[in-house]
């Protein structure tokens, strides 16, 4: 689904990914933790094709960055960022929102059919949201935001799905609400390829096998969740002593 092979990439003499290496396969789904500026949201662009690396290679769904035609990818690619809410414009409804997804645009600027109406009423019926359909965006909370979000992200039926950071600024309870629908994304049939990055080891559910660490534009460790939610590995990537729990089959951990 994604080969990522020896990408470097530096903006302004900075170094931002260093020579990172990282497979998906298909029927897996990764959880990609790393501290703050480690190039999380930078690798993701570079996966949707906003940036272009100086160096390495690139290929998502089986296309090779360079030899396609980067907008149709993107059409694949469901993204859920604050990145993207800062582009919506914030006047219109939830619906329209959530039915611009199935464009791959920012806006609706389409004609919708009723069948593409009961599909994104239905996603927003999944999420919680339905009943928000034709409020303003700019009206929403942050929660119901990122259900809008993804409700949007689903509309296109990607084949890839990216959470970038979706529980950030949720309280308690949106926080695990948010987290028990995209298990149940991932319990759904044609369920995308999840990527979901987090600065929370206990946001990993079990629905996600592996887990990409990520440090100074370096991949740390890619292995399965079993392998990287471990004491002392996790200890030696955050450079603290930390004591790791497993509570209702997530790791949570404390600072010794
Ligand atoms: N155009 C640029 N020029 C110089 N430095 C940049 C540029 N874009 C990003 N950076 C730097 O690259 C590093 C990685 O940024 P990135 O946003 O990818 O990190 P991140 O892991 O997503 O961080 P966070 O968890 O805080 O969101 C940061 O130190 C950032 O300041």
């Amino acid at each position: 689904m994604i080969k990522i092979e020896n990408v470097h990439l530096y903006r302004n003499e900075k170094v931002i990914l260093n020579n990172l290496d990282w497979h998906v396969q298909k029927g897996q789904h990764w959880a990609i933790l790393g501290l703050n500026g480690s190039g999380k949201t930078t690798l993701l662009k570079v996966i949707n094709g906003y940036i272009w690396p100086n160096n390495g290679k690139v290929q998502v769904l089986g296309e090779t960055f360079g030899n396609t035609y980067i907008p149709t990818l993107r059409t694949r690619i469901g993204w859920v960022s604050n990145a993207m809410i800062d582009s919506f414009n914030w006047q219109d409804n939830a619906i329209e929102i959530v039915l611009s997804g199935k464009f791959g645009a920012l806006r609706l600027f389409n004609d919708v059919s009723d069948a593409e109406i009961e599909q994104a009423l239905s996603f927003m019926r999944q999420f919680h949201c339905e009943h928000l359909a034709n409020k303003s965006f700019e009206h929403l909370s942050q929660g119901e935001q990122q259900r809008v979000q993804i409700a949007r992200a689903l509309m296109a039926e990607p084949e890839i799905l990216i959470l970038d950071e979706p529980c950030g600024g949720l309280d308690l309870i949106e926080r695990e609400n948010l987290l028990q629908k995209i298990e149940q994304i991932a319990d759904g049939e044609n369920c995308p390829t999840l990527i979901y990055v987090t600065h929370h080891v206990e946001e990993i559910l079990p629905c996600f096998s592996h887990v990409l660490l990520m440090k100074d534009g370096k991949s740390v460790a890619a292995d399965t969740r079993e392998v990287i939610l471990n004491e002392q590995l996790l200890s030696d990537f955050f450079g603290r002593e930390v004591s790791l729990q497993i509570q209702q089959e997530r790791a949570w951990l404390a600072v010794k």
